[in-house]
């Protein structure tokens, strides 16, 4: 099998997060997004949430209007994003289930409760030429209902597992880990394009980058977290090389 490339999807809703503390216009989402596709992203993602609590709707259409690489554009699917999302044209929408109390995208969408509600979400972006991803559980279950709803790409949710590492909870670690890569398969076979996200850090990226199914990897919170030690270009710069040397293992 030739292993194929993959790309990094810079996620930039938390210098939003940043920026909203004090309710002025910086640290600015869009200028993080410049930054990181000159360090080497080879796309920005962006989250906008209902109660938009990071990213705008402004900042959403500065996004779109400034980068000169893919904008991958997260939303949960109501009617009020999928006009937003029309109208700003991305390259790519990631439909994911949200909670107004939740603290972050807790879990995979429900494709397979939802499966007749979210068909015609994925129907109208891919007729207005957007590439729909569902951001899912590692779940053959849930690869099942993708593929019926007609989704071509799916991003598996790391988080249970980025979680089980960081508490060192080894054989948790392990279980999760064993369903994305089964997931990535499973997903792979059926003609999917796998991606994978959340919670990823330097050796969560390295690890999961030897899936050789695995096409993009959409990282955020870590990156702008490790941008106030050692800057945003040699956070992106450091995570390339893990990714790199992880692919490297891959077969
Ligand atoms: C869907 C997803 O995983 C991302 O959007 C990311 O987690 C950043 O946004 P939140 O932290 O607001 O969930
Ligand atoms: N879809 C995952 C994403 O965009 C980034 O998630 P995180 O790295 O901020 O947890």
């Amino acid at each position: 099998m030739t292993t194929k490339p993959l790309r990094l999807g810079v996620n930039v809703d938390h210098v939003a997060t940043v920026r909203n503390a004090r309710g002025g216009p910086g640290p600015d989402p869009v200028r993080a997004a410049l930054l990181a596709i000159d360090a080497g992203a080879d796309g920005i993602t962006a989250h906008l949430r209902e109660d938009r609590r990071h990213i705008n709707d402004a900042d959403m259409a500065r996004l779109k209007e400034a980068i000169s690489k893919p904008l991958n554009f997260e939303m949960a699917a109501t009617e009020q994003m999928l006009d937003i999302a029309v109208a700003t044209a991305p390259h790519a929408v990631c439909l994911v289930p949200e909670k107004r109390t939740e603290r972050t995208t807790e879990g995979g969408l429900d494709v397979v409760g939802q499966h007749d509600y979210l068909l015609p979400y994925v129907d109208q972006l891919t007729r207005e030429g957007v590439r729909v991803s569902l951001f899912i559980e590692p779940s053959t279950e849930a690869i099942d209902a993708a593929v019926s709803i007609k989704a071509p790409v799916v991003e598996l949710h790391t988080g249970a597992w980025c979680h089980a590492v960081e508490v060192g909870d080894i054989g948790r670690a392990e279980a999760e880990f064993a369903r994305v890569a089964e997931a990535a398969a499973y997903g792979a076979a059926l003609g999917l394009e796998i991606h994978a996200g959340h919670g990823l850090d330097y050796a969560t990226a390295r690890r999961v980058s030897a899936l050789p199914q695995i096409v993009e990897l959409n990282i955020g919170h870590f990156l702008i977290g490790e941008a106030i030690f050692v800057g945003l270009a040699e956070a992106i710069r450091r995570m390339r090389e893990a990714m790199e040397q992880g692919r490297a293992l891959a077969f």
